[in-house]
């Protein structure tokens, strides 16, 4: 592989030359040569780590704009679930790749899916040269019919796919209200077996919560730990409605969640407690969740979001300061799925953005991380690179017209389908 070598660049509070080899951080200091190196020009720039969304489904790119201003159940089951029924694997696969356009052009280079046809997204993370994990979905409204489907369907996927250089597979179960305890327990016994993380929505709303008791006398985490699913591989998204019992629970089985505050805010879900998270230790990721409750994957605007809410919603300033919101973004991100990234240093993937110092959000800069949480827009990001490589330079992205072409495309053929 070759390397990259980034020239008089801001690091914190030094300028320094970073050099990249094999798609980790070789080398940093003033003054390295590397006379085969790629070059690029750091000099008025800032190296920091780029985003890792937590928390998506990328090919809902394609309902961007389609059933705002709803809550999760109606938009969920009078609107989502019917248009995704005749999605196609091409349709996800483009739409996936827009998904991935829109994270490089807004510094984000893992994202962690759970979408229908996920080969089909697979296929666009290779092409795009970004990182993801991908979740094996499941979902079978408690019919065993479709149970006994999506299990020898994951037996195959992960009988067929191994390691992968830039791709975790995970298992996703998408929620209590939707996969059968059987199910959740042959998923938890399945991850276990074969040492996979799984992704899954929890107590994303108060419905969740009310159907859940009525159903089995339990709240959602009490439910999943009476089942034995809770442990350190379970990545629990929204985590909303929780008592202090089930944090608790959380923090004990060291299950890692992931807050996603515009889509709470926009489906009106409720209030992510990001205080009483924190003081027990959990490891609190930041996810866009997709495009079709958010509008978009800019975690630039996820993470200012965040930490406004966390203020706004306790009427406490000091609540989820800039310096935590970046964390959740980035090295967080890195703890949650075992990746060696979400920091610039010497070992670590070769993961990052280079962000223009002289665009007018930066400037003054008294604190470059209060800036780029409060003030900056992603217009401010100039370079992304993943493993090492250069996905944007300049703003530009190789082919993305092409796919901008391609959604024009689908969006026209839409009104032809039967
Ligand atoms: C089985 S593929 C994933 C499935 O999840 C749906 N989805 C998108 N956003 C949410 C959300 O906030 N809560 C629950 N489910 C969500 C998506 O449309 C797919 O059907
Ligand atoms: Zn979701």
């Amino acid at each position: 592989m070759s390397s990259l070598l980034i020239k008089d660049v801001l690091l914190k509070d030094r300028i320094v030359d970073v050099l990249i080899r094999n798609g980790r951080f070789q080398d940093i200091a003033p003054g390295l040569e590397e006379p085969e190196a790629q070059v690029l020009d750091g000099r008025d720039k800032a190296i920091l780590p780029s985003f890792i969304n937590s928390h998506t489904h990328a090919a809902m790119t394609l309902l961007r704009g389609y059933a705002d201003d709803l809550d999760l159940h109606t938009w969920l089951t009078q609107h989502i679930w019917p248009f995704e029924h005749q999605l196609t694997f091409n349709d996800v696969y483009i739409g996936a790749k827009l998904a991935c356009l829109e994270m490089i052009k807004t510094g984000t280079t893992f994202f962690c899916d759970m979408y229908w046809h996920m080969p089909a997204t697979l296929k666009a993370v290779e092409e795009m040269g970004i990182r993801a994990a991908l979740s094996s979905v499941f979902i079978d409204f408690g019919d065993p019919a479709k149970a006994k489907q999506f299990r020898s369907r994951t037996r195959k996927f992960f009988r067929e796919n191994d390691r992968h250089e830039r791709i975790i597979f995970c298992l996703g179960p998408h929620g209590i209200y939707t996969v059968s305890r059987d199910s959740l327990v042959w998923v938890s016994e399945f991850a276990r077996e074969h040492d996979l993380l799984i992704h899954i929505h929890v107590s994303e709303t108060r419905k969740e919560v009310e159907d859940c008791l009525q159903e089995n006398g339990l709240r959602p985490v009490e439910y999943l730990e009476s089942i034995g699913f809770l442990g350190p591989n379970v990545i629990a998204c929204h985590s909303i409605w929780l008592t202090e019992k089930e944090m608790d629970m959380l923090a004990r089985h060291g299950v890692k969640v992931v807050h996603n505050p515009v889509s709470n805010m926009k489906l009106a879900s409720g209030l992510f407690p990001y205080q009483d998270m924190r003081k027990r230790n959990i490891c609190i990721g930041l996810g866009t969740d997709g495009c079709s409750s958010n509008n978009n994957l800019d975690m630039l605007q996820e993470i200012k979001t965040g930490a406004l809410l966390g203020k706004s919603s306790t009427g406490e300033p000091t609540v989820f300061p800039a310096q935590e919101a970046w964390e959740c973004a980035t090295i967080n991100g890195g703890e949650i799925f075992g990746l060696e990234a979400g920091t610039i240093a010497v070992g670590q993937l070769a993961d990052c953005i280079l962000v223009d110092l002289d665009h007018h959000t930066l400037i003054p800069r008294h604190d470059l991380i209060s800036n780029l949480v409060y003030s900056a827009s992603s217009e401010c990001i100039d370079t992304t690179i993943c493993n090492g490589r250069v996905l944007m330079q300049g703003r530009k992205v190789p082919g993305e017209e092409q796919i901008i072409q391609e959604i024009k495309e689908w969006e026209e053929n839409l009104k032809n389908r039967p």
